[in-house]
């Protein structure tokens, strides 16, 4: 656990950037999980078709949620620059990924319209929503970006794990290039640039409380991984 204050540790650091220091702080569950048995077997496209829909069915229900806090961070960006890029990402990416890809994918693996539509949450699911909706209802740039920055970063980096050729099989591969290339990789650092921007200006206790959020998202992609691994 990281209890360094971010002017102690910036002094020394590599890089000092505020979003690194949240990382670092949220050792060793980050490296937990973009380094989980459950994303290594996505990126090797040997995912039982099983694990998968259940992984998907949650996953949905995750992204609803998700959806619901971009929508937020347009809300409460402090100037219009940093509102476009949510924007953008809300129209291009996560309303046509829901569109199509989490269609596709969970009608390959069988699943029937109920299961997209009002499936039983396990409980990493509900804690998931329940974060990302006390973020969305804070309204605090900040702890929202936190939330953002997890979910994108943390799937940046098992996804930059895997190694071509990308499995054949589309449930798979296509999941693995949602979150990796030129693209999600500007975005991903558009995240971190703006906690980058906006962390050095609060003070200690808003400092904490960010990476208080920051942890307990990086906790929950953990679970969420062990879930849809079955442990
Ligand atoms: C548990 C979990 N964490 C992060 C992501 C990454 N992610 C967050 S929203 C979204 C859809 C728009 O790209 C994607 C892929 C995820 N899917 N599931």
């Amino acid at each position: 656990m990281n209890l360094v204050p971010y002017d102690e540790w910036r002094a020394s650091a590599l890089d000092p950037a505020f979003s690194e220091w949240l990382r670092s702080g949220a050792e060793p569950e980050w490296t937990a999980v973009v380094s989980h048995p459950f994303a290594a077997s996505i990126t090797r496209g040997d995912v039982p078709d099983d694990d998968m829909r259940r992984y998907l069915i949650q996953d949905f229900q995750f992204v609803d949620s998700f959806t619901a806090l971009l929508g937020a961070a347009v809300a409460s960006a402090d100037s219009f620059e940093s509102r476009v890029p949510f924007g953008r990402f809300l129209g291009e990416t996560a309303t046509t990924e829901e569109k199509t890809y989490f269609h596709r994918a969970l009608d390959a693996l069988g699943a029937i319209p109920a299961d997209l539509a009002s499936p039983d949450l396990e409980p990493v699911t509900a804690d998931f929503r329940a974060l990302m909706d006390e973020a969305r209802t804070s309204l605090d740039y900040p702890i929202i970006l936190a939330v953002l920055c997890v979910a994108e970063w943390s799937y940046l980096g098992w996804a930059s794990r895997a190694e071509q050729p990308l499995p054949e099989n589309f449930v798979h591969r296509e999941w693995i290039n949602l979150h990796e290339g030129p693209v999600f990789r500007a975005w991903v650092a558009f995240l971190c640039g703006e906690l980058d921007r906006l962390g050095p200006e609060l003070d200690e206790n808003g400092r904490l409380r960010v990476l208080d959020v920051f942890r307990r998202a990086v906790r929950l992609e953990l679970r969420f991984f062990d879930m849809a691994a079955g442990l």
